[in-house]
């Protein structure tokens, strides 16, 4: 059974910029799925019409087998969203926050105590109980912003870039507790995010949209497997000696994709063995150092990168031949 499926939305915004051109997305229940998209790709809209804070100017967005925008009450009180900016109180400490939004929701002062209970106990954040959320760090107030909306038992949890500006430990602790919201409450969760690494290792399903429409939807797995080509990897001790050297690899490797990521410069290629022998040869001809030369199998980056930087010509002729993954959805 599908939580959301969104057929043909379109949105353009009254200053004529069409930020939705004809999505068609399908999230299933209990799934985590993430969305990925370049800067004004159209991610926060969609998320917007969702969660019937906007409407579309045409399409249907179905959630639980209903058009959401004849039962917005429904809807709203099925999900919940937790924005970029976090909307925990940070005077009150997370036991009053839930107190208080159990007020909200009209949920039994004793079922409420059970339900805190239960979230502080799974989501361990006993520490965080009795003090005011002021005096935690961003990552914390986040989580505990999680742990409030889940207050309400919500069918499906939405979340913009729930990880942004964390360091690593604290993003590790957000994709243990997002695992913990998918398995022990049963609960969609429909996130957007910029970190490739992180779809990657918390998604049952990606898409990856550009202008306003999605181009490919699979599991990471099955995005990694449309790129069958390895790469080449080039890596050098700094970024500058990318920089210098990416554009000759263009040159020597035209019409390839040749680009940078870190510390490396990056060739897909067509022949290993003569790739390899090509790009040797140049750096000891140029007198070009570099740290290592390998072949190096598909990340979801590259899926990424191929297909947000490709013309739609050839987008559509890569959906032809992938059809059978997409359509599974
Ligand atoms: N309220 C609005 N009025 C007019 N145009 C808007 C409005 N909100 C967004 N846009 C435009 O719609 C397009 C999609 O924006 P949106 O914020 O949905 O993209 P995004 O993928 O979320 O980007 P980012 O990753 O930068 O948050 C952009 O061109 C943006 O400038």
């Amino acid at each position: 059974m599908y939580a959301i499926q969104t057929q043909n939305t379109v949105k353009k915004y009254k200053n004529g910029v069409q930020a939705l051109n004809g999505i068609n997305i399908s999230v299933k229940t209990g799934e985590i799925f993430s969305l990925l998209g370049q800067n004004g790709a159209g991610k926060s809209t969609l998320i917007k019409i969702l969660t019937t804070y906007l409407k579309p100017t045409s399409g249907k967005v179905i959630m639980f087998d209903q058009d959401i925008h004849n039962q917005t009450d429904v809807v709203r009180s099925t999900i919940a969203c937790v924005a970029q900016q976090t909307s925990i109180d940070t005077h009150l400490s997370l036991e009053e926050n839930m107190m208080f939004q159990s007020r909200l929701y009209k949920i039994p002062k004793a079922k409420a105590k059970e339900k805190i209970e239960e979230l502080i106990r799974d989501f361990e954040l006993e520490q965080y109980r009795n003090y005011p959320v002021s005096s935690y760090s961003g990552g914390v107030k986040r989580r505990l912003d999680i742990a409030l909306n889940m207050m309400s038992n919500p069918k499906i949890l939405f979340l913009d870039e729930p990880t942004v500006g964390m360091d690593i430990q604290s993003r590790m602790r957000m994709w243990d507790m997002l695992l913990k919201i998918r398995d022990h409450f049963g609960t969609t969760i429909f996130l957007t995010t910029h970190y490739l690494e992180e779809a990657d290792q918390l998604s049952d399903t990606i898409c990856i949209m550009k202008d306003g429409k999605d181009v490919i939807q699979g599991t990471p797995l099955q995005l990694r497997s449309l790129i069958h080509q390895d790469s080449l990897q080039i890596q050098f001790l700094t970024q500058n000696e990318v920089q210098e050297c990416l554009p000759l690899f263009q040159q020597l490797f035209v019409g390839r994709s040749v680009f940078a990521r870190n510390k490396s410069i990056i060739v897909n290629i067509q022949n290993s063995h003569s790739d390899m022998e090509k790009a040797m040869n140049f750096l000891l001809k140029n007198h070009i150092p570099c740290q290592s030369i390998q072949i190096i199998q598909p990340t979801l980056e590259d899926v990424f990168l191929r297909l947000t930087t490709k013309k739609e010509q050839e987008v559509k002729k890569e959906n032809e031949c992938l059809g059978n993954i997409t359509q599974k959805y």
